[in-house]
């Protein structure tokens, strides 16, 4: 079985995919922690994201992603990249890095080989990457109340935040489209746990955990 909960910046993907995986007992896959870990390698090595020797210097990094229901966990051999991927920097940068056709099959190739069962989140998971699913899912949220959530975790300003949402979400707007048979989800209204019940509540039969009461 596959899930897939796609959406726009900051709209709670992660954390509404971890709820639901963990709801399930069965990992949860983040897509866009690999576009930032390309970005910061990239910004490491010095290397535009137009530049011929990004794909070949990614390939021969010793990158290890691991999918856990709990968090998703980088590595680049002993050094973890998890906390580093999640600065304002990887932001401005990994739009650009995102809009590379090859980049994207970087990505899309370590994704797929993975097995399922899995939640998979992101912006293009039910659409290009595994149509297949079983189950998908669209999270939206306005801006200011995307912004608000991140303040809470970020030493940014609002304004500032919500500014920087407002620009990837134009960059990232052609790959960020629900499919068509998606359930798409306001979450502005709702709490964290308000939306991983309404997930789970709209999985098919078999997909769902038993109810215990
Ligand atoms: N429904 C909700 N109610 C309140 N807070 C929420 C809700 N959903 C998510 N949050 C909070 O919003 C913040 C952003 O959520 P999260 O990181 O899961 O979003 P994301 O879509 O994965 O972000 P990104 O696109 O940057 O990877 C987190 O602090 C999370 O706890
Ligand atoms: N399937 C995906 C996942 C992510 N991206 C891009 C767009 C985002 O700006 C960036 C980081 O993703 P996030 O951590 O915000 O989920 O990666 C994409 O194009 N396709």
């Amino acid at each position: 079985m596959i899930v897939t909960i796609d959406g726009v910046a900051a709209s709670g993907k992660s954390s509404v995919s971890s709820g639901v995986a963990r709801a399930l007992g069965v990992p949860y896959v983040s897509s866009g922690l690999l576009y930032r870990a390309a970005t910061l390698l990239a910004h490491e090595a010095g290397l535009a994201p137009h530049d011929p020797a990004l794909l070949p210097h990614l390939e021969a990094q010793p990158l290890r992603f691991e999918p856990l229901a709990g968090g998703n966990r980088l590595w680049l051999g002993e050094r973890e990249l998890t906390a580093d991927v999640q600065s304002a920097a990887v932001d401005a940068g990994v739009s650009a890095v995102a809009a590379r056709p090859e980049l994207r099959a970087w990505v899309d190739r370590r994704l797929r080989a993975l097995t399922p069962p899995f939640v998979a989140e992101g912006r293009d998971m039910g659409t290009a990457v595994f149509p297949q699913a079983q189950a998908k899912f669209y999270l939206t949220a306005s801006a200011r109340v995307r912004a608000q959530r991140r303040a809470a975790e970020r030493p940014e300003a609002v304004d500032e935040i919500e500014a920087a949402l407002l620009r990837r979400d134009e960059h990232d707007r052609a790959q960020s489209v629900p499919a068509p048979e998606a359930h798409v989800i306001d979450t502005g209204p709702l709490t964290l746990q308000g939306v991983i019940d309404t997930i789970l509540a709209a999985l098919p039969q078999g997909a769902a955990p038993a109810r215990t009461s």
